[in-house]
């Protein structure tokens, strides 16, 4: 039997064994030797018996997203409680730090793309460290490594081949991902202590002072920063479209009905200019993937789709966004900084995602009041495709990237009550409904302008 969605991102059972003694129950501070003792032993046999009680052999995992995911929440709840505090604490410290930085050494020296030719056949470290002018010593100490990770496979004495993992290293989704990681990310995450201190523990609430300010001693956003240079733009971009792939379509009947919620009800009838009236303006939609996605969902849609986002994005968009789209039309590009009034007024739909999340509450008020004043109340309707966290047992996938939000910004993801809070009192919208395939990952909040109330009560401060 498949898990149910409620179990993909995280084990719903305390897989406690009554019999076996936590190592909690006899505790002592001054005993040392827990740390070579399994981090939760009685959890194991419970684990290893709920793994077992499902076929997965029946299970396709090339197309079966959710009995994946479930399948490797459990693997890595059973990891988890067998390794020893020892063993955690040098994974973390020293294997993982150690991946990071030696990842990025073979995407820039293109070590991975060197693994992947010829069809990824074995390949010794002297070859590879001749085809890339590399320290053959040097490197064999780092395929050693990465190896011992199981990030390339070891085939023989002194001889490698790349795993999917490695030959997705050659994608610049994936290569420019670690590089903005380690260029523009790691940097705040590294002194969120240190700001924390001086901060006495208070969170960061501006995007002016956060420990990516701090930490990078700039008065830059990260924004400002990203469009400040065309590497970091380019990074920055490639991690978008690395970080949405692989997502359940956000219009697809699985996570928000776009069809019945918002093409049945959009009226086709010219604007005084006898243009088409808009269906879809994705703000901040970067180089234009989610527009593409609805495309693929919705290729017949009436209407015209407007792909916003800052200068130096739009820039970039690739040129194959603005040839004509299956029904004859095409996507209309548009710089438009999301602080200024939005200049498509009585769309049918607004459409955000991965936005709020960058953005403390106050300058999320700002945005959302001047799309808001685009609206046509009773018709347009806003989509926020962001986290819904839960409020119990949120995925690792949700609780990092809350924490990223907040070095890199000051902001953070927000539960459905938070949401509430910042869209129904904060500004006057409605939330109609709050759709999502589940596990709270990816959610969809769809509002309407309140006929009731003009304004939101609620009063934020700060920059
Ligand atoms: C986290 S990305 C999300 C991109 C895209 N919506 C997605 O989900 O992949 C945030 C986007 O907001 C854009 N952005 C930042 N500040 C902006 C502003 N003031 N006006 C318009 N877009 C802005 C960035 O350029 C970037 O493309």
């Amino acid at each position: 039997m498949a898990p149910s969605i409620q179990e993909i991102y995280h084990d719903t059972v305390d897989h406690t064994t009554p019999n076996v003694k936590r190592s909690s129950s006899s505790f002592d501070p001054n005993d040392i030797s827990i740390n070579a003792r399994p981090c939760d032993l009685g959890r194991v046999s419970g684990l290893i018996d709920d793994i077992a009680s499902y076929n997965w052999g029946d299970i396709d995992f090339s197309t079966d997203r959710n009995a994946r995911i479930s399948l490797l929440s459990k693997a890595r709840s059973l990891v988890a409680a067998l390794e020893t505090p020892r063993e955690t604490l040098l994974r973390h410290i020293g294997a993982e730090t150690s991946n990071l930085y030696t990842i990025v050494i073979g995407i820039e020296t293109n070590l991975f793309r060197e693994m992947a030719k010829d069809n990824g056949s074995p390949k010794t470290a002297t070859h590879l460290a001749e085809a890339i002018s590399f320290d053959p010593d040097l490197l064999r100490r780092i395929l050693r490594h990465l190896a011992s990770m199981n990030h390339i496979i070891q085939t023989g004495e002194d001889e490698y081949r790349p795993n999917n993992f490695s030959k997705a290293l050659t994608t610049s989704p994936l290569a420019g991902s670690y590089q903005f990681y380690r260029d523009i990310c790691i940097p705040a995450m590294s002194n969120l202590n240190k700001w924390l201190k001086t901060k006495s523990y208070q969170s960061p609430t501006t995007v002016i002072d956060n420990p990516f300010t701090f930490g990078h001693q700039t008065s830059q956003t990260l924004f400002e920063m990203v469009a400040s240079t065309a590497k970091n733009t380019e990074i920055f971009n490639d991690h978008m479209v690395a970080y949405c792939q692989g997502h359940p379509a956000w219009c697809s009947e699985s996570v928000y009905p776009a069809a019945d919620r918002l093409i049945s009800g959009f009226d086709p009838t010219p604007l005084p200019d006898g243009s088409d009236p808009v269906l879809l303006v994705d703000i901040g939609g970067n180089v234009g993937h989610d527009l593409q996605t609805f495309i693929s969902q919705h290729p017949s849609h009436p209407g015209r789709l407007v792909l916003q986002d800052l200068p130096s994005v739009i820039a970039v968009a690739p040129p194959s966004l603005t040839s004509p789209l299956p029904n004859g039309k095409h996507i209309q590009l548009q710089e438009h900084d999301f602080f200024t009034p939005q200049p498509v007024v009585g769309a049918r739909t607004y459409y955000m995602h991965h936005i709020m999340h960058d953005w403390p509450d106050a300058k999320c008020v700002s945005i959302l009041t001047q799309i808001k004043k685009a609206m046509k109340p009773g018709y347009s309707r806003l989509l926020i495709n962001e986290q819904v966290i839960p409020e119990k047992k949120a995925s690792w996938e949700t609780t990092y990237l809350d924490l990223y939000m907040m070095v890199l910004f000051g902001a953070r993801e927000r539960t459905e009550k938070e949401w509430r809070r910042l869209l129904e009192d904060g500004c006057g919208l409605k939330i109609l409904g709050v759709y999502g395939p589940g596990g709270g990952v990816e959610g969809i909040v769809e509002c309407e302008v309140a006929l009731e109330e003009g304004e939101g009560s609620m009063r934020y401060d700060g920059y």
